[in-house]
């Protein structure tokens, strides 16, 4: 799902394109498909990305993948009440709504403007998570407020890591959860059952 006011491919696209270029003569190694080869036409993402898309999956393989195992199958990337309908019905455990951190589509819609809709369309009916762009406490306050029963980070407890190691990344966590509990104190909310919709000024 994507805005409709900006292009969806414009120069910006043409820059990052050039960014993720590595240096001549370096290559990922653990991960030889995103080398750059001179034949390509796609930059080395893109070719991976577009290997990797598979056009022929349909929502009965989430059923398929439900019968074949005992463990909670999670329907992640979820951003439209009518897919997450079809998720439920075909027997996800959850319903996560995100965009991936709005890494790979421009102009995609923020999951805080997605999730009210995906939570009042699930209706209580299995756990909906909910990550992309959370940062500080009150980002996750705004997620339970909006309809999240839990909230994810991604690359934030990663920065703290790249910082510095094991510490930093409890110290990213650490920081989000004091964060929240102040922001609750802030708006007078005893604890997580006293979020709601009632807490946020549109
Ligand atoms: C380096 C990197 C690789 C990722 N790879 C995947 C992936 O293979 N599949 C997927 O569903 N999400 C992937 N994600 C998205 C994360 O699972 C998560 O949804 C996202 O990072 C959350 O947004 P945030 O980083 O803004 O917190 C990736 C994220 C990063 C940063």
């Amino acid at each position: 799902m994507v805005t409709v006011d900006t292009p969806v491919l414009g120069a910006r696209d043409t820059d990052r394109r050039r960014s993720v270029r590595l240096p001549a003569g370096m290559h990922f190694a653990n991960l030889p498909a995103l080398t750059p080869r001179a034949e390509d036409d796609l930059p080395a993402h893109r070719r991976v990305y577009v290997e990797r898309l598979d056009p022929t999956l349909t929502w009965q393989d989430i059923t398929w993948l439900v019968e074949l195992t005992d463990l909670p199958v999670v329907v992640k990337g979820v951003l439209r009440p009518d897919d997450a309908a079809r998720a439920v019905e075909h027997g996800a455990a959850a319903v996560w709504v995100s965009n991936h951190g709005a890494r790979n589509l421009d102009t995609v819609v923020p999951t805080a403007v997605a999730l009210p809709a995906v939570a009042a369309e699930v209706g209580g009916r299995v756990p909906v998570l909910v990550d992309s762009g959370v940062r500080r406490g009150v980002d996750v306050l705004k997620a339970l407020c909006l309809g999240a029963d839990a909230v994810f980070v991604g690359r934030p407890y990663l920065w703290g890591l790249a910082a510095a190691g094991r510490e930093g990344a409890l110290a990213a966590l650490h920081m989000l959860d004091t964060e929240l509990r102040m922001a609750m104190g802030l708006c007078g909310a005893r604890d997580l059952s006293a979020l709601g919709p009632d807490l946020i000024w549109r």
